[in-house]
């Protein structure tokens, strides 16, 4: 796997109170990439970590092989949506593209201004003045003009509508697909990483629960359901990420990659939703599982 981010150890200490910690984990190159998790989980803080934006306190991270924010080469190389699609609400939105223009050496000025043609946007509106959707989208032309190699977006679509979401995650996709951008989309809406992601990571309290091709995570997890049983009588090539138990009845989430004949279990699929909320609300003492490299 070629790597786009590798992390070791890496940590980031605000005070006494550790932000991310002892945090592992390889991000595949070229390919949009879902990094979801619970809040707190440290998702942003290793984004943030990623564009150079802090240092870290412990531990390493290289990002396309680089030291992040080293020198012009590597900034040019990677992209950042920030939380909250920042913007400069006094400047219009041709004020933009010439801000971008002038700060990355790579900046693609017929595909912004093609971008904004076909969003509509009036080049003389100033950002503040802009809805939400259209502010996003705005970040997200200046965020695919830089033509990075790698662009990190941090929860861009959470303030938008359906609509809006929809509209920004396929004008991501357009941009992935033609010009082989590698992705790394953070985001709480599960749904939208399900149509846009092709490999997901999971990561509670800094360290990943479980990666890998999303098509591949969908096919190895499967709902078992059936008479209440001890979990701890599964073969043991089937992990449990999670188990519910009523008085008669057991409900478990396991990975495998055998199939599952014993009669007693209904053998449901598990969509992404259930199995992001599985990883999430997984115990931390029970082994977890190796992240699919
Ligand atoms: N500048 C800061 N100063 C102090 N603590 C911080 C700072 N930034 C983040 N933290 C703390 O670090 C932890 C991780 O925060 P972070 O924003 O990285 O999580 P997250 O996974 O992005 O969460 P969310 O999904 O809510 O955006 C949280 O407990 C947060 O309060």
């Amino acid at each position: 796997m070629t790597v786009a981010l590798e992390a070791q150890g890496l940590g980031k200490k605000y005070g006494k109170r550790w932000a991310l910690s002892d945090c592992t984990l390889d991000i595949p190159a070229g390919r949009v990439v879902g990094l979801v998790g619970p809040n707190g989980a440290g998702k942003t803080t290793l984004l943030n970590l990623a564009v150079g934006q802090i240092q870290p306190s412990a531990g390493s991270i290289r990002v396309l092989g680089g030291r992040p924010a080293e020198g012009p080469a590597q900034l040019a190389k990677v992209g950042y949506v920030a939380q909250d699609t920042p913007t400069y609400a006094a400047l219009s939105v041709a004020d933009h593209l010439k801000l971008g223009a002038r700060l990355n050496p790579s900046w693609d000025d017929a595909l912004a201004r093609k971008r904004i043609e076909r969003l509509r946007l009036d080049p003389g509106h100033k950002a503040g003045k802009l809805s939400g959707g259209q502010r996003a989208q705005l970040a997200l032309t200046l965020g695919i003009a830089k033509r990075p190699e790698l662009l990190i977006l941090d929860e861009p679509v959470a303030a938008l509508d359906p609509l809006a979401r929809r509209e920004f995650l396929q004008g991501l996709m357009e941009a992935a697909v033609e010009h082989s951008l590698g992705v790394v989309l953070s985001s709480h809406l599960v749904s939208d990483l399900e149509r846009t992601c092709d490999y997901l990571i999971v990561i509670v309290e800094s360290r990943v629960r479980v990666a890998g091709d999303v098509d591949d995570l969908l096919a190895s997890h499967h709902r078992l359901t059936g008479p209440r049983r001890d979990p701890s009588t599964l073969p043991a090539d089937q992990h449990i990420v999670s188990e519910s138990h009523t008085d008669r009845q057991s409900t478990l989430i396991v990975r495998t990659d055998a199939p599952i004949h014993d009669p007693a279990w209904t053998v449901g699929q598990v969509g992404l939703e259930d199995l992001v909320l599985a990883y999430m609300s997984a115990e931390q003492a029970r082994p977890t599982l190796e992240a699919v490299r």
